[in-house]
C-alpha cells in the first residue's frame, strides 16, 4: 500500500518552543486513523505540520507526495490542493452563502468552469448529505449542518487525505457520533484516508480505530503497543 503521510524523526516546534520530539508514523491510501491527548499535547501541531503551516524544521516528512523537509514556499498551495483540512470552528465565511463559499474555494484552488463547479459543489453536499442548502447562509445551519459543509468543502478537490483537527469539539454528543460516522462513511466509500485529531476518549472507546496518542512530547502508535 502507498504512504499517504510518512514521517520520519520529525522534531515538531511552536517557535522555539520543542513540542514532540522523534516522531515516526506512516498512514497509507485509505487508512483511519485517531490522532488523541490531552490539551497542549501536540495535536493540533502536528496536523500544522501536514499542511505546512508549521516548517518540519528536522527530520523528513512526505504528505501526498510533497516532501515537507524540502518543501517551497510556492509548493503549500498546491500540497494543500491534495489534502482537505476540516477545523474545529468549521471556519466558513460568514457573509456569503454555502454557495458562494464553496465556489470561493474552488476558485482558490483554480478551477475555472462555472459547470464543472457547480457539479462538483452538488456531488460534495449529496456526499454529507445536505443537498437542499446552496442559498442558506452559514449561521441559518445547526453546528452539525454547519461541519457537514466543512467536510463538504474539504472533499472538493477530491484529496487523499482528510486532516480534522477536533472536528466534533463544537458539538454536542450526539452531533458527535453523527459526524465521526460521517467521516468514516467517507472514508468506507470513497476511500480518502483520514487523520482525526481528538481528545474525546468516549468516542474513541465506542467506535475503535488505528489510535496515535502525543503524550510528553511524543507520539506513540497504540495499535503497536497491543
Ligand atoms: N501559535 C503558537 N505559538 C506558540 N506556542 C504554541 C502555539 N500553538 C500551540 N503552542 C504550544 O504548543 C504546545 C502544543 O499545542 P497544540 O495546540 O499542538 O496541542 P493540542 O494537543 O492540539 O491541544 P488542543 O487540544 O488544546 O488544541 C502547547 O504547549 C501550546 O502551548
Amino acid at each position: 500500500m502507498e504512504p499517504v503521510i510518512f514521517l520520519q524523526n520529525a522534531y515538531i516546534y511552536q517557535r522555539d518552543q520543542l513540542v514532540l520530539s522523534a516522531v515516526n508514523f506512516t498512514i497509507h491510501k485509505g487508512e483511519f486513523v485517531y490522532l488523541i491527548g490531552r490539551t497542549g499535547s501536540g495535536k493540533s501541531s502536528v496536523l500544522q505540520t501536514l499542511y505546512a503551516d508549521l516548517w518540519l524544521e528536522k527530520g523528513s516528512g512526505v504528505v501526498a507526495g510533497y516532501e515537507l523537509h524540502a518543501l517551497k514556499r510556492s509548493q503549500i498551495p498546491y500540497l494543500r490542493r491534495n489534502i482537505g483540512i476540516v477545523f474545529q470552528d468549521f471556519q466558513l465565511l460568514g457573509d456569503r452563502n454555502i454557495e458562494k463559499n464553496l465556489i470561493f474555494y474552488l476558485k482558490a484552488m483554480g478551477w475555472k468552469d462555472k459547470e464543472e463547479m457547480n457539479v462538483r459543489i452538488n456531488e460534495v453536499l449529496t456526499l454529507v448529505n445536505l443537498p437542499h442548502i446552496l442559498a442558506k447562509m452559514p449561521h441559518q445551519l445547526s453546528g452539525g449542518e454547519q461541519q457537514r459543509v466543512g467536510i463538504a468543502r474539504a472533499l472538493l478537490n477530491q484529496p487523499q487525505i482528510l486532516l480534522a483537527d477536533e472536528p466534533t469539539g463544537n458539538l454536542d454528543a450526539e452531533m458527535s457520533v453523527e459526524i465521526l460516522k460521517l467521516f468514516m462513511d467517507i472514508n468506507e466509500k470513497s476511500k480518502t484516508a483520514v487523520l482525526m485529531a481528538t481528545h474525546d476518549f468516549e468516542l474513541i472507546e465506542r467506535y475503535p480505530r488505528r489510535t496515535l496518542y502525543c503524550d510528553k512530547g511524543l507520539v506513540q502508535d497504540l495499535s503497536e503497543s497491543l
